[in-house]
């Protein structure tokens, strides 16, 4: 399994800068790239990557995407005074050469190439590479937008060539839309590239008729191309998240990648004055975590734009600290999409809908009664959650985004945990102890008595749990104390002993504990305080308890292959906990478990993006290798590949969707078709 993050950074790539005045190009500045530098090495996250030296790209690689000619043209500059350098800046679209631009973009391409082969070659788990110019608008024949050669469809073609892959995700978050992306790969079914961007309606620069939701794709690569279009600013984490929900992830899963590649550009950031948006730098983490959680964990984060230069560089920095496995932090901000994004992710689901088996039931009647679509869009603006209250007065206002982000980024940065995981020294914790793992020891019978006879008498009937319940005492003792990350124990009566840990976690302080029970749950404490929100994935209704606010019996009855768990992890179980946002989760499998050991990974590894990755996990103690799965995860393993997809039955989907209708007011993530205000 590899392990470790590397990290290419070459000052060179600063000497490319604008010799005259143009309002448009002075954004991209050199101190993009070395403050972004400066600011990793500040929170000391330089040496803890792997440093991977940056390149020239050769010729033959460029050309793998570009035409001689552009090539040519490129290559001419160099030589050229500041008269030539402007007329021939001239002919392109929002681009500007010095002499030094053709060094450095080819040691931005060079350097995307070395991040591939560190991850494909195992010397690493994933990367970043901070570069400029950077890529993605740049054509097979043309600069455009700061580009030059575009980095990241060349990684994909050198890819493809050099190790034989078939399946490349590229995940576009740059706050424009990458055009020169999406024309070279547009026929191309072997990578998929998802690109959202501010639009509105076709307003927004590079304002192009393809760059909306209907542009699908052609031939071939029809479906292979996903534009999620933002038609207003101002959009925040939950729109973001949401777009991942209900958009990307169950696509990306469905694809199954070999390899994914991040276009990752963080004028998408709040502060930045290209995009005007508002999502703020922690939820970088959460969209890094999620995308680790594909291709085995083979994940090359390439820089593209980020303009504010805070702003971007407290990006920076959240997406590597997730690469090199640090908790998420909590994300801040209200967890509802506004009804414009809701309306975008309907659009792109419904075009999307031909092509992909996870949307083969998708409800796309909505646009038949486009009347009274519109019609709702009318009074829906009426409401309230339809914008977002901007944070920010604008985001031109530097010092003013300066400000906020350091107040804002103060809580956030925690301490990362020395030890990650703590464990009992259950039956079969000998296969992965390590540094991270901590083997905690048994707390004394006699205060573990004192403690159940104390809270717990009538949920603990006999004495064979109280040993298990001792050391779950300790393990929850530590997670509270932040001296753990998260923790892992078995137990004879799993059901029980989640019971127990539910009321002891909230007696202890915590305010929202998440439960996430897999399998029959038997004992199901009371939520109505909202102090604990209970989903319980199991075959058969519990005894005449129906789903309300804080209780879900999500009923799942896995087919054969047991790999259909995707559309109830992403399209319910995580939407509901992120609206949520507990500060504790526990995670239980119980006896008649119902899922695979590959939905349950794929659980435990996403459900971290939550409570500061705080999870206690109780496994029932027949699950020897169910549990050491679960405790590889919690080391920061990447999730296991996850066989052959097995497409959710319609049964399933309008299960889901009939949950989602009757909560998507109180957890507003479930939100992703606008039919929410008729
Ligand atoms: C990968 O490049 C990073 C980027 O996407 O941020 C480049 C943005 C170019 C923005 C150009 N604005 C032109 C406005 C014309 N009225
Ligand atoms: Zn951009």
């Amino acid at each position: 399994m590899a392990s470790g993050t590397a990290l290419i950074y070459d000052e060179e790539m600063t000497t490319h800068k604008l010799l005259w005045s143009d309002p448009i190009c002075d954004i991209e500045v050199p101190e993009r790239l070395s403050s972004s530098y400066e600011q990793l090495r500040s929170y000391h996250l330089v040496e803890r990557c792997v440093h991977v030296p940056a390149r020239e790209g050769s010729e033959e690689e460029i050309l793998l995407v570009h035409s001689l000619e552009h090539l040519e043209v490129a290559k001419s500059t160099q030589t050229m005074n500041e008269e030539e350098l402007k007329r021939v800046s001239e002919n392109y679209d929002a681009f500007f050469f010095h002499p030094s631009t053709y060094r450095c973009a080819r040691l931005a391409v060079g350097a995307t190439l070395q991040l591939v082969d560190a991850v494909m070659s195992g010397k690493v788990r994933n990367g970043m590479a901070l570069v400029r110019p950077p890529g993605h608008h740049s054509q097979r024949n043309a600069a455009n937008g700061f580009c030059l050669f575009n980095n990241v469809a060349i990684a994909a073609e050198y890819a493809k060539l050099k190790y034989g892959l078939q399946r490349i995700l590229i995940v576009d978050w740059d706050v424009h839309h990458g055009q020169g992306t999406q024309y070279i790969f547009e026929e191309d079914p072997s990578v998929l590239y998802f690109s959202w961007h501010r639009y509105e309606h076709q307003e927004f620069w590079p304002s192009l008729k393809e760059s909306d939701y209907d542009a699908v794709g052609l031939g071939k690569g029809k479906g292979f191309n996903i534009n999620l279009p933002w038609n207003k600013v101002g959009m925040g984490n939950s729109d973001y998240l949401a777009a991942f929900f209900h958009v990307l992830l169950p696509t990306a899963f469905e694809f199954d990648p070999e390899l994914v590649i991040v276009s990752s550009g963080y004028d998408s950031g709040i502060g930045d004055p290209e995009g005007q948006m508002n999502a703020t730098p922690e939820v970088f983490a959460h969209l890094t975590h999620f995308l680790m959680q594909l291709a085995n964990g083979k994940l090359c984060v390439i820089l593209e734009g980020g303009y504010h230069l805070k702003s971007l560089g407290e990006s920076v920095c959240m997406t590597v600290k997730t690469l090199l496995g640090d908790p998420v932090p909590q994300v801040s901000g209200e967890m509802a999409p506004c009804l414009s994004a809701v309306e975008s992710i309907q659009n792109v689901r419904a075009a999307h809908k031909p092509y992909w088996k996870w949307l083969a039931y998708e409800d796309t009647s909505f646009l038949q009664n486009l009347s009274t679509k519109s019609h709702f869009l009318k009074t829906a603006n009426s409401n309230p959650s339809t914008e977002h209250e901007s944070k920010i007065t604008n985001n031109n206002d530097t010092v003013k985004v300066d400000r906020f982000l350091e107040l804002h980024m103060k809580n956030i940065l925690f301490p990362v945990p020395p030890i990650k995981t703590a464990t009992t020294g259950c039956e079969g914790s000998e296969h992965f102890l390590s540094e991270h793992v901590q083997l905690v020891k048994e707390m004394d019978k006699t205060e573990v008595e004192a403690l159940v006879s104390g809270f717990y008498a009538d949920l603990v009937k006999d004495n064979k749990t109280l040993l298990s319940l001792g050391s779950m005492f300790v393990i929850l003792d530590k997670i509270l104390k932040k001296e753990v990350c998260n923790g892992i124990a078995t137990s004879p009566t799993a059901a029980l002993s989640a019971a127990v840990a539910l009321r002891h976690s909230v007696r202890l302080g915590f305010q929202r504990v998440l439960c996430v029970f897999v399998g029959d749950m038997q004992m199901i404490p009371n939520t109505e305080d909202g102090k604990m929100l209970i989903i319980n994935i199991c075959e058969k209704e519990q005894s005449g308890k129906t789903s309300c606010k804080h209780y879900f019996s999500l009923n799942w009855k896995e087919d054969a292959e047991g790999n259909d768990f995707f559309s109830a992890v992403l399209g319910f179980i995580l939407p509901v906990a992120y609206s949520y946002q507990p500060n504790l989760t526990v995670i239980a499998v119980g006896p008649n478990r119902n899922l695979g050991i590959s939905g349950i990974s794929l659980l435990v590894a996403l459900i971290q993006g939550l409570a500061e990755s705080r999870i206690f996990a109780v496994i029932e103690d027949t699950e020897i290798s169910l549990m050491q799965n679960v405790a590889k995860l919690l080391v920061g393993a990447s999730t296991p590949a996850f066989g052959i997809y097995v497409p959710p039955t319609q049964e399933k989907v309008n299960r889901i969707k009939a949950l989602r209708d009757q909560f998507q007011q109180e957890w507003k993530m479930l939100q992703c078709s606008g039919d929410i205000f008729i």
